[in-house]
């Protein structure tokens, strides 16, 4: 039973993304690895997990077929940038994931739940958001189609709808600066509705940091840039994983 236990902490370990290797491990997140070795450390049991541990989980920030022409044309000029200057993050259905860049401890921890925004299997149906980053202008950019789903005011975009798509553009930008963080403040101005099935660009930026806070402001635009849709200005908190795991 213990071999089986060290040998399937072992794997998870071994799975880590770099960034979080056991030696920069907090003291909670070791005694989760551990108790979740504990529980699943029937020799069938390790060879199951292991395995659903290393599979690759899917991306959702890459082109399907309910992106429009515009969302696809807005996508290629990002990416034709070069990801020196603008990189394109990889978006999974649990925070942790993204936030890692691995796979293991979202899994581990309460699998069944899904990041709100990624929520729905049904392509176009709700958030379709890709985002790209620039660290040396501390800038992101969230090119955002909102599905028939998202619905507020008759063929226009929910206000919570937007807040969330915010919330988790400017999140993005947060964390890929500044590492792990959670909303403490976020203000809206809403200054022109958004058409369902329309593209707009969400446009962050680091505004400044100060100790554990990071603040960031926000405009949601029209593709083209000439209708102002939003303006918001967000303020995050730095937490710890096990914050976030809720140790
Ligand atoms: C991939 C997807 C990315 C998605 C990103 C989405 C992120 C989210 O939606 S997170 C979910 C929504 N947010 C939450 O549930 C957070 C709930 N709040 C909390 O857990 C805590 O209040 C938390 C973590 C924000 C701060 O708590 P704590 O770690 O104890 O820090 P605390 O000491 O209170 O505050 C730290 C600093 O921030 C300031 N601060 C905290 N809250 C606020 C606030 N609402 N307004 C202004 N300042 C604040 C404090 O005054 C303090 O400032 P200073 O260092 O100058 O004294």
């Amino acid at each position: 039973m213990w071999r089986n236990t060290m040998r399937f902490a072992a794997v998870l370990c071994r799975h880590l993304p770099p960034q979080m290797n056991p030696q920069n491990l907090t003291a909670s997140l070791k005694k989760m690895i551990l108790e979740s070795a504990v529980k699943f450390s029937r020799p069938a049991r390790t060879i199951a997990w292991s395995r659903a541990l290393c599979s690759a989980p899917k991306d959702y920030g890459v082109p399907n077929p309910s992106w429009s022409a515009e969302m696809m044309s807005l996508y290629e000029r990002y990416s034709a940038k070069g990801a020196e200057s603008w990189e394109r993050l990889p978006s999974y259905k649990r925070y942790l994931t993204y936030s890692a860049g691995g796979q293991c401890l979202s899994r581990l921890h309460k699998p069944t739940a899904r990041l709100f925004t990624r929520n729905l299997e049904e392509e176009g149906a709700g958030f379709e958001y890709t985002v790209f980053a620039n660290k040396a202008e501390r800038r992101a950019v969230c090119l955002f189609q909102a599905g028939p789903l998202l619905e507020g005011p008759p063929g226009h975009v929910h206000g919570g709808a937007i807040a969330t798509i915010i919330d988790s553009a400017t999140g993005i930008c947060a964390t890929y600066l500044t590492g792990f963080v959670m909303t403490a403040n976020l203000n809206i101005n809403y200054r022109n509705p958004i058409p369902l099935g329309s593209v707009v660009l969400v446009e962050c930026e680091l505004d400044r940091t100060e100790g554990r806070k990071t603040f960031v402001s926000c405009r949601i635009t029209s593709a083209d840039g000439s209708k102002l849709h939003a303006e918001a200005t967000a303020l995050f908190v730095s937490v710890s994983v096990g914050t976030l795991i809720g140790f």
